[in-house]
């Protein structure tokens, strides 16, 4: 299979701060992959430093095998990774439908395809950003990564803070999105045993490095390594 995703040996941080110290992973075509961890082990460092927005400190990013590490974070996006931010990045005066328009680029995600995966986001077409649910913003941003027709979708924790009958209908379309459409991905995620349902396969973080890889299956059935590592034991089923 051909990689859309190359990171290698990528160590980045903020000022002096090291807070990703070598870490390797690879993301094919068609392919989704969680990316877990307890909380501050460098999850959304990982994300933004694909994106360029770390400071870099080694390593390399490819995209489809273009070496992109010294693209902004614009020219990133342009090459194709697109980028759902944990605080969303939305435009709060903008109608629904102007935020997915003004950044929409031909290609198989249209404004009509994505109102077709987020049926709520066409109800809504007419509201400001700054009147949606939490849950709507979450589709919107989704909605608006979409058609810029990345290569890969970065998700950064999507389902954070949202009502579970939410959850259920954004992990149904993320779903969709992964599984039927085959987009490449990576998604930060709270809860290992949901997403692990809809990935291919997983990495954990633990203070800026991988301490596990492997397929989701493989980490769904290591009881050691979900309690090692995410402290997901009998007691406390995430998900
Ligand atoms: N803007 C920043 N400036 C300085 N340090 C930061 C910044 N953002 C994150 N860090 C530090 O980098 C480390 C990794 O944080 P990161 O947010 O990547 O973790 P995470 O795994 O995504 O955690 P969470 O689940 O809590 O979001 C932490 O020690 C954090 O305090």
């Amino acid at each position: 299979m051909s990689e859309v995703l190359t990171v290698e040996n990528l160590s980045a941080g903020y000022g002096r701060a090291i807070a990703l110290n070598g870490v390797s992973l690879k993301v094919a075509q068609g392919e989704a992959m969680a990316l877990l961890g307890r909380n501050g082990v460098g999850k959304t460092t990982t994300l933004n430093s694909v994106m360029g927005l770390t400071r870099h400190m080694g390593g390399r990013v490819l995209l489809e095998g273009r070496d992109v590490t010294r693209l902004t974070p614009e020219a990133r996006a342009w090459a194709g990774i697109g980028w759902v931010p944990q605080e969303r990045g939305i435009f709060r005066s903008l109608t629904v439908e102007e935020n997915i328009t003004c950044v929409a680029t031909p290609g198989r995600w249209t404004l009509d395809a994505v109102y077709g995966m987020f049926p709520r986001l066409r109800e809504r077409r007419g509201n400001f950003g700054n009147q949606l649910s939490g849950g709507e913003q979450q589709m919107l941003s989704i909605a608006r990564a979409l058609v810029l027709n990345p290569k890969i979708l970065l998700l950064d924790e999507p389902t954070e803070g949202l009502a579970p009958i939410i959850v259920e209908e954004l992990l149904g379309a993320i779903r969709r999105i992964v599984r039927d459409e085959g987009m490449a991905a990576i998604i930060v995620e709270q809860h290992a045993r949901k997403i692990l349902k809809i990935t291919d396969t997983a990495v954990i973080l633990d203070r800026g490095t991988v301490v596990w890889s492997g397929t989701s299956p493989a980490l769904m059935a290591d009881a050691e390594a979900l309690a090692t590592h995410l402290g997901v034991g009998h007691h406390r089923v995430a998900g």
